[in-house]
């Protein structure tokens, strides 16, 4: 890695503390960052750099991978952090920040190298750049990069207001938008199993596969985010990013060359091929929203949602998202993208199930037996791995087809040291590598989908917000999407059932689940 200083805006919030201390710590511990770099912790209540240093080490203790368990080599690496009471809006101070920058940048010889983590507000992202240049930050011969946190406006007027605000500094190139989940080791292992298996490619249509499946589910609830949540609800906060980004990763068609800006390109591709809403109607049809009411969970009373702190008490926003979504393209044509998430739901897990058709039904098999179809399940959190089933004939008995489990559990090999998402996105931020972070035209394309959504919901009003008790699969309506197709939704976070599992291993054996 060349050198750099991080400037850490928002060096005293909640990401900084429970994300981005481990992941600079993670990366330290496994040689990624070398000893030429320095942060600067920015925010405006002060702290001397030995406070700093204890926020850090706090952070780390409480969250990240590697414990600081050595004396010597926790007092080499916290030398590196500096602290600087700073507010935004204070040009002056960007001054003195550009001579603490240059004195860190020759201690700790990072050639120029700028890298600007905005851990910020959003609405302070416009400003800060603006007050980066006049500061003088931007006049070095080295990179200078913007890592910015989501979301990216609150539609498309407000992200093309603030892109405008950040082009009149940065470069697209220098600009990486976080979207979190691209950091994730299985979403990035998409286009892995997608494009390095001979026998996947072939049948990635829409001639073998029935549908395809996303869940993003959380048990957690507005926790005290309620100010920020009322305000987005899960169509911003979750689907017009996440969730958005993982269909475009089972869609894409596979780039050319293994380079961000073609793989971006396809991304877009898809973006661009999302089949319209062409009324109101047409999103009541196909979307679902709905709001959790107060339930009960494994013995808990959990509220509802509009007795949350900061939540409006009348609110109507949407704690539950659910829409069929069709890419209308030549491989996709007829193919339904089924996607959910939402909070207050039973498990937390993120999984992507693609349903293959089933085999003729005049042939023998399945003339005489009931035939489950084949599944492709990118399990993503909190279990990693890649799960399939199949259809095999019941070792030993006379002729009883049963469906299998081949399951490839990555997480329980890979255990704790799976590389958190923030340590490979900022990993790849220092290196340049710009892949797993959304270009302005996908970020836009995003927006122009979701944004007929909320335009239909405000034409509605609440009339198709459904309530739904906290602690269950969220409204009824999420299922008949699915039935609507004669599909359901498969069980997700390992819950299969009834299946003959094929452990992996040195000797593949099977055994029957219950
Ligand atoms: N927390 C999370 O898990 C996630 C957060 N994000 C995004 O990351 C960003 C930060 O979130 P989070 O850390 O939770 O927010 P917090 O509210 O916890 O932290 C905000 C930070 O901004 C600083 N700040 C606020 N105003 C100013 C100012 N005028 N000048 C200088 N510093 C200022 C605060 O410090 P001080 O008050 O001392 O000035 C504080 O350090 C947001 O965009 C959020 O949407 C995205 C995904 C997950
Ligand atoms: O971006 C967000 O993501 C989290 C869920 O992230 P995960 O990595 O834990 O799955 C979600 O809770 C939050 O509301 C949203 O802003």
């Amino acid at each position: 890695m060349t050198g750099a200083v991080f400037l850490l805006f928002g060096a005293t919030g909640d990401l900084a503390k429970r994300k981005l201390f481990p992941a600079i710590y993670s990366l330290y511990r496994e040689g990624k960052l070398n000893d030429r770099f320095a942060v600067v912790g920015l925010a405006r209540r002060p702290r001397t750099n030995e406070q700093f240093r204890q926020d850090v080490l706090d952070s780390i203790q409480e969250f990240a991978r590697y414990k600081a368990d050595d004396d010597a080599g926790w007092a080499s690496f916290a030398e590196h952090f500096s602290y600087m009471s700073l507010d935004i809006h204070d040009v002056n101070g960007f001054h003195q920040l550009r001579a603490l920058t240059e004195e860190l940048d020759r201690k700790f010889d990072t050639g120029g190298n700028r890298l600007f983590y905005l851990a910020l507000a959003p609405e302070l992202f416009g400003d800060v750049s603006f007050n980066l240049r006049e500061g003088g930050l931007l006049d070095t011969s080295g990179y200078h990069r913007l890592v910015i946190e989501k979301p990216f406006g609150y539609d498309l007027p407000s992200a093309e207001k603030l892109n405008t605000q950040l082009r009149q500094v940065f470069e697209e190139k220098d600009i990486y938008r976080i979207d979190h989940y691209l950091g994730k080791e299985m979403v990035q292992n998409i286009e892995f199993v997608r494009f390095a298996n001979a026998f996947f490619e072939p049948i990635w249509n829409n001639k073998y596969i029935a549908n395809v499946q996303i869940t993003l589910s959380e048990t957690v609830g507005v926790e005290e985010r309620g100010g920020y949540y009322d305000k987005s609800g899960a169509l911003r906060d979750m689907a017009q990013n996440h969730m958005l980004q993982m269909l475009t990763m089972m869609a894409m068609e596979p780039p050319s060359r293994l380079h961000p800006e073609d793989i971006r390109d396809e991304k877009v591709k898809v973006l661009r091929s999302l089949r319209p809403f062409a009324s109101a109607a047409d999103v009541r049809a196909n979307v679902v929203r709905g709001q959790y009411a107060a339930g009960e969970f494994k013995g808990k009373t959990l509220p509802a949602y509009r007795a949350e702190p900061s939540v409006a008490p009348e609110s109507t926003t949407e704690t539950f998202f659910a829409a069929r979504v069709y890419v209308d393209n030549f491989r996709w044509a007829g193919v339904p993208f089924y996607v959910r998430t939402g909070k207050r739901l039973p498990v937390k897990t993120t999984e992507i199930v693609v349903e293959f058709k089933n085999v003729p039904d005049n042939v023998y098999l399945s003339r005489k037996h009931t035939l489950e179809p084949n599944l492709l399940v990118f399990r993503i959190n909190p279990l990693e791995g890649i799960y399939m089933k199949m259809n095999a004939k019941q070792p030993g008995s006379e002729g009883v087809l049963v469906p299998v489990a081949l399951d490839l559990c990555q997480s329980s090999k890979v255990g704790i040291n799976t590389p958190e998402a923030y340590e490979r996105l900022l990993y790849d931020a220092t290196r340049g590598d710009s892949t797993y972070f959304t270009r302005w035209d996908e970020v836009a394309h995003a927006w122009q989908y979701v944004d007929q959504i909320a335009a239909a919901w405000a034409e509605l009003g609440a009339e198709d917000l459904v309530l739904y008790p906290a602690g269950s699969w969220g409204p009824q309506r999420a299922q008949e999407l699915l039935a609507e197709n004669g599909f359901r939704w498969w069980p997700v976070n390992g819950q299969h059932e009834g299946e003959v599992e094929w452990e992996t291993g040195t000797k593949a054996e099977a055994k029957v689940l219950r």
